[in-house]
């Protein structure tokens, strides 16, 4: 019977590969083991009155906020600040960044970046969700309060990044920058144990993901990769097919393990597509480059795009690397 390796012991064990670690990293990990814990328990209530639906309040994306969405902002936001290794936190339902004002949280060195909810049009309906997370290390001196900088830095300066997936099972998936590991919850136990080490996405998949209902408002340069996707040809074993859950962690968890491109373009109502670039689109891209995939808004690579404004969003093509090329020449050739 194979030893099970717990995300606790894994990552102590990849902290040894670090000489010069300090240990810092290592408790911010477990700060985001334990909201997870918590936040798996309530979604698995999903669909009982206390934890269902709307607060009746939008967030500044202009979205309704669901009760879950508020639930998860607050338990991953106290148990980070409990921490003396975060500064600062942003998050999909924070209008601005929070600032953990005491003597311990502004000595420390890194910042948060989470979308605390995924998939929250899915919550009511029992389809898959998920958490994302983003780590970077400050810029502004440590001693004194987190800044705006420290959560504008472009995705190739992140430290770590990863996401939970609370589906059929609960995994979390994450990366420091060695490989992308996934740890799958043993409820019995209460504990993640090591269910797939160093994940790599194939070069190749058979599977896109894409809200087709928005078809007529995409680039010529998509409308045509979907046509190629659906296009007869048994030499390169099209038509591809289409899978879409809905909740970026779900369908981009799928397409990582079996090969896939999850495509949010640009459309005539959201010219910069819908998926916010901080605490969506980098933490993904760091994982999906980790696994050997390819991430970018059809011209550019996703972890070069230097931020401006903590909700940003932009046009978002990630998976298998030759299906990423694929629709990036096609965006180039035709818009
Ligand atoms: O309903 P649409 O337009 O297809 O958008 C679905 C996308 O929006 C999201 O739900 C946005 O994320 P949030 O649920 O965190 O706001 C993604 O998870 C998903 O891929
Ligand atoms: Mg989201
Ligand atoms: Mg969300």
């Amino acid at each position: 019977m194979q030893k099970m390796i717990t995300l606790g012991e894994f990552i102590v064990q990849k902290q040894a590969d670090f000489p010069e670690a300090t240990g810092d990293l290592t408790g911010l990990l477990s700060a985001i083991r334990l909201a997870a814990k918590v936040v798996n328990r309530e979604v698995n209530k999903a669909g009982l009155a206390d934890i269902t639906g709307a607060v009746g309040e939008q967030n500044i994306q202009g979205e309704e906020q669901q009760k879950l969405d508020v639930y998860a902002n607050e338990k991953f936001k106290a148990a980070l600040e409990a921490r003396g290794e975060v500064c600062g936190m942003a998050s999909e339902e924070e209008e601005d960044y929070v600032v953990f004002d005491s003597e311990v949280n502004n000595n420390a060195k890194y910042v948060v970046l989470t979308d605390p909810l995924d998939g929250s049009s899915n919550i009511d309906v029992n389809v898959s969700i998920g958490t994302i997370f983003s780590i970077y290390k400050r810029v502004s001196p440590r001693g004194t309060p987190v800044t705006l900088e420290d959560f504008l830095q472009p995705g190739n300066q992140q430290v770590a990044a990863g996401y939970i997936i609370y589906g059929s099972s609960t995994v979390l998936v994450y990366s420091t920058g060695h490989g992308v590991h996934g740890f799958t919850y043993d409820p019995s136990l209460g504990v993640f144990a090591l269910s797939h080490e160093n994940i790599c996405t194939p070069e190749d998949g058979l599977i896109y993901s894409i809200n087709e209902g928005n078809y007529i408002k995409f680039p010529d340069g998509v409308k045509m990769y979907i046509k190629y996707c659906q296009a007869e040809d048994e030499a390169t074993h099209r038509p591809f097919t289409a899978r879409y859950i809905g909740s970026l962690v779900a369908d981009f968890h799928r397409n990582l393990m079996k090969g896939g491109i999850y495509l949010y373009p640009s459309t005539m109502k959201n010219p910069n597509g819908k998926l916010r670039l901080l605490y969506e689109c980098n933490p993904i891209a760091y994982l999906v480059e980790q696994a050997g995939g390819r991430a970018s808004d059809g011209y550019q690579r996703i972890l070069d795009i230097k931020p401006t404004e903590l909700h940003q969003r932009t046009p978002f093509f990630v998976g298998s690397t030759n299906m990423v090329k694929t629709v990036e020449d096609l965006i180039k050739e035709f818009g």
